[in-house]
């Protein structure tokens, strides 16, 4: 195609009869030869034709090209290089892999990796070499300017130019505006195709070449026979198509007559010899269809003036085939006439022995072959002949020739020696033609063997041609998404100008925007930091108001306190126990809702409200509870009375408030180390001492716990009772006949103490497990001499346990004890009793009504400071004595009591002390009072 394109150029077409045409010169048109030299085009026209094109390859054309030639190459080559180094990585890899005894699968994909880069490398290093010979084909710029030939002879531009030819096709030569094209392809691919097609005609030239001197030879040797100049003028006369001559002589043999058949006889040796030409001839045909199949197949893939110029070779060789086979023929006409004459000589020879004297001319008689047409058998005896009207008309030929015979015995005897010759020569013709035929096979052979090369050529080039056309449409492909990238590129670009542009923006205004938040940070900061400062002094002023507040309300709290103290009133504390295991299911209706307040819920009256000076929550331990007591105790080493009393329902926790148990101690023990802490503390300026007695008021009978036996003996015998409540003139209330125990510290008191409890009335009932039975009274007598003064200062505390206030049914007191409960309640009925008077400020207190009251005297409304714990279950169940016991309590702390200090001048004690002694000396009776 490329080849066709490039020489239908007009401009390259120098000499149309020259290219591209089998010219026949004149003298060979009658040896049919091909003039191969006037067909092919000569070197000069080789030269303009390369000429035009390198023409066309202006400097910067050529310098472009190859520059892009050889950058091309350095691509390539660079490619090369890192396919070589990424090779070599592999083959350690493989060395490794084999080393350390990997997988087969590793290996086996490490070799498949080792064989594409082997392919890769040579396909590189192939393209390299077909750059470097384009490179080289393209005349150095000095050579194009000057346009001499000789820089395009094809000696010294020779390249081995094939299909693999690439001519750099990138963007460097899109850049370069490489726009010059012949027929549509670029000067390089025309000056390829040319060099192609010039490669073509040589190899096409040098096969004619020999063809041409095959034949040659072949033509001498048959023109060098001996004798052989007629038959060679003959011969050749009937190839060039002259045959007037012989067939004049053939009609003259012959008489040329119509219908008449020549039979050459039964010759085997001819016979045989048309069989084997004729098996020749049939093989010569199937070599000659095999050879035109494959010339058409060849044909298909060779440039198309290489396949004219093959085409033209071809019908020349068919040209000549049909010349030999000619030959052949007439070499068979001649043998077919050699034979008749031969026999015409015999026949009139043998005529003219046996009918010597026959016929006046002597002429002797012709008998031609065994023609016996009419079925008349010859005679033999001579004198009579039957023949046929062809045996006649050859006697006659033969009478008119045996006339001439004189004439013609030379001419017999010539044409016997010419037989001869030819015979021989016909054996010396069979030879060189069978020897031709063999030569011509041979070339044949040659040329199907060429073919099938060159078709295995062209299949590996069509391959290389498939693997560049993949290559270059991966090129392409790549180019195209290269370009498609760059428009991406571009427009990412434009897209980043712009973002640009917009960031630059709002980065002015993020700078204002920072500028501004700046300036109002700063406001801000100063508004805030005067705003933390004024803060500041606010949470300042705040702490101290609450500080001041808190303090204030301890103080008001305590100024309060200290006007009911001043005042006498008695504080009251109220304090709910937990619920016990058999209240956990029930509800609970007594709540404090703050250190002062404890609310009752009511079915009734709804939410009831109590306030007292403290109100202790189930939670509370034991501590607390006598942390807020224990400042009482200091009273009594300043000389007063104090009575700490509990109050509330049979198990409400009396007991448990004033005498707790061993782990959790209760006011009782709890004093009686206070005490001696103070006593140790004040043990410098003071001189104390500490007295004790302990009764029980059972039953409305005084028992001595300190002194049990006494009690038994009373009970026995209320004559021997002794114990008696007095009072002295300051009001304090004392009981003659209780054993008053010295104690020297908290210990022995205690110890003391838990002794004489053991003799307390205790009973199980319903509400308590151990429910007291008797109201439990201790009274604790601090007597402190100052080591200074000697001032005597004498205080009371009264520990008051009371028995539980019950309702029999409900306690599930039995018979036995339900006298105890009559006296009880009876005596806390006295109780309230004397409550109401004073809450009442009547003028008469029934202190006297009972002797729980009247043991009270100095401690509700008397001369003591007096402390109540109001003791209430918090669960429904006890409701109604809940709400009886702080509706009582309430009441109680609106008792005042006339408080005053037990103390007196040294003096005065001294006195009364020689006082006592002296009565008691004379005496026994120093009661001021009663
Ligand atoms: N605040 C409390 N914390 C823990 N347990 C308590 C509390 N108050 C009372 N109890 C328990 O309740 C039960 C009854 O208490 P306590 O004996 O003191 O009642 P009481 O009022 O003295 O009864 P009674 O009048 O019948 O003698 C006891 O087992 C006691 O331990």
């Amino acid at each position: 195609m490329g080849a066709k394109d490039v020489f239908t150029n007009p401009q390259f077409v120098t000499s149309p009869g020259n290219v591209g045409a089998l010219k026949t010169s004149t003298d060979d048109q009658n040896n049919n030869i091909p003039a191969l030299e006037q067909t092919e085009p000569s070197d000069e026209e080789w030269h303009q034709k390369y000429a035009f094109i390198i023409g066309l390859l202006r400097k910067p054309h050529a310098v472009l090209i190859k520059e892009s030639l050889a950058r091309e190459r350095d691509k390539v080559s660079q490619k090369l290089q890192a396919y070589k180094l990424e090779r070599s990585c592999v083959r350690d890899s493989i060395i490794k892999a084999k080393q350390i005894g990997t997988d087969n699968g590793a290996q086996q994909s490490l070799s498949a990796q080792m064989k594409h880069l082997d392919m890769m490398c040579v396909t590189l290093e192939r393209q390299i070499d077909v750059l470097s010979n384009v490179d080289q084909a393209i005349p150095s710029t000095e050579n194009i300017y000057s346009g001499e030939p000789d820089s395009l002879d094809g000696t010294s531009s020779e390249i081995m130019i094939n299909d693999e030819l690439d001519v750099p096709r990138g963007r460097n030569n899109r850049n370069s505006n490489f726009q010059i094209t012949i027929n549509g392809r670029s000067p390089l691919d025309a000056f390829a195709m040319l060099h192609l097609e010039r490669c073509a005609h040589r190899e096409t030239r040098k096969e004619l070449n020999q063809i041409r001197k095959k034949y040659e030879v072949l033509r001498d040797e048959f023109d060098s026979g001996e004798g052989l100049s007629r038959s060679n003028s003959l011969l050749f006369s009937r190839i060039n198509g002259d045959l007037e001559e012989d067939e004049m002589f053939s009609n003259n043999l012959t008489n040329d007559d119509q219908g008449t058949e020549m039979s050459i006889g039964t010759d085997d040796s001819s016979s045989r010899l048309v069989e084997e030409v004729r098996l020749k001839e049939m093989t010569i045909s199937q070599l000659r269809s095999r050879l035109l199949h494959l010339e058409k197949a060849r044909m298909d893939k060779v440039p198309v003036d290489a396949a004219r110029e093959i085409a033209r070779l071809h019908s020349t060789l068919v040209q000549l085939e049909r010349v030999r086979d000619e030959l052949t023929l007439q070499n068979y006409t001649l043998k077919s006439k050699l034979a008749e004459l031969s026999a015409r000589i015999s026949d009139s020879a043998t005529y003219r022995l046996e009918k010597p004297n026959h016929t006046n001319s002597s002429a002797p008689t012709v008998v031609i072959g065994s023609s016996h047409e009419n079925g008349q058998d010859s005679s033999e005896d001579g004198t009579h002949v039957s023949v046929t009207s062809d045996e006649l008309r050859l006697r006659r030929k033969s009478t008119y020739k045996v006339a001439h015979n004189n004439e013609t015995n030379a001419e017999i005897k010539q044409l016997r020696a010419f037989i001869n010759d030819l015979h021989a020569k016909e054996v010396e013709y069979q030879r060189k033609l069978s020897h031709m035929e063999t030569e011509l096979g041979n070339v044949k052979n040659q040329y199907a063997d060429e073919c099938a090369k060159r078709s295995e050529v062209e299949k590996s080039v069509a391959a290389l041609k498939e693997q560049l056309e993949i290559a270059k449409q991966r090129v392409e492909t790549t180019e195209k998404c290269f370009l498609m990238r760059e428009e991406e590129s571009s427009a990412l670009k434009l897209d980043l100008d712009t973002l640009n542009e917009e960031n630059k923006r709002l980065k002015d205004d993020l700078n204002l925007l920072h500028i501004k938040v700046e300036i109002e940070q700063s406001k801000s900061m100063e508004k805030l930091t005067k705003y933390e400062k004024e803060m500041s002094i606010f949470i300042e002023q705040n702490k101290t108001l609450l500080e001041d507040f808190n303090r204030e309300r301890i103080l008001r709290k305590k100024y309060f306190n200290l006007v009911e103290e001043l005042k006498g009133k008695i504080r009251v504390f109220c304090r709910i126990r937990p619920p016990s295991k058999t209240e956990k299911s029930i509800d609970i209706v007594a709540k404090c809702s703050d250190p002062y307040t404890v609310t009752v819920e009511t079915p009734t009256k709804g939410m009831k409200e109590y306030q007292f000076d403290r109100v202790f929550m189930p939670d509370d331990s034991q501590d607390q509870i006598f942390e807020d007591t224990k400042n009482l105790i200091k009273s009594a080493f300043d000389g007063y009375n104090v009575c700490i009393c509990a109050y509330g329902q049979t198990g409400s926790g009396k007991t448990y408030t004033i005498l707790g148990d061993e782990t959790h101690p209760g006011i009782a023990p709890r004093t009686f180390s206070e005490i001696f802490l103070l006593a140790n503390n004040m043990s410098q300026t003071y001189e104390t001492q500490v007295s004790f007695y302990v009764l029980e008021l059972y039953n409305d009978k005084l028992i001595d716990l300190l002194n049990p036996t006494a009690v038994v003996s009373s009970n026995d015998s209320p004559d021997n009772n002794k114990l008696e409540i007095r009072r002295d003139r300051r009001g304090t209330v004392w009981v003659s006949g209780a054993k008053v125990q010295f104690a020297d510290d908290s210990s022995s008191l205690e110890r003391n103490f838990r002794q004489a409890l053991l003799s307390r009335h205790t009973a199980t009932t319903r509400m308590n497990d151990r429910s007291s039975r008797s109201h439990l009274i201790v009274g604790l007598i601090i007597e402190t001499t100052s080591k200074v003064n000697g001032t005597v200062q004498r205080g009371k505390i009264s520990l008051v346990d009371l028995a539980g206030s019950e309702r029999t049914g409900k306690s599930g007191v039995s018979a036995d004890t339900l006298r105890e409960a009559n006296a009880i309640n009876k005596s806390l009925s006295a109780f309230g009793d004397v409550i109401n008077a004073l809450t009442t400020d009547q003028s008469f207190v029934p202190y006297r009504n009972n002797k729980l009251t009247l043991l009270m005297q100095d401690s509700l409304g008397g001369n003591a400071k007096t402390l109540m714990f109001v003791n209430i279950s918090p669960s429904s169940f006890n409701l109604d004595e809940t709400i009886i016991s702080l509706s009582y309590a309430s009441r109680v702390k609106q008792v005042t009591n006339a408080v005053t200090r037990n103390a007196e001048s040294k003096e005065i004690a001294r006195l009364k002390n020689v006082i006592n002694r002296i009565k008691r000396g004379e005496s026994s009776s120093v009661d001021e009072d009663s």
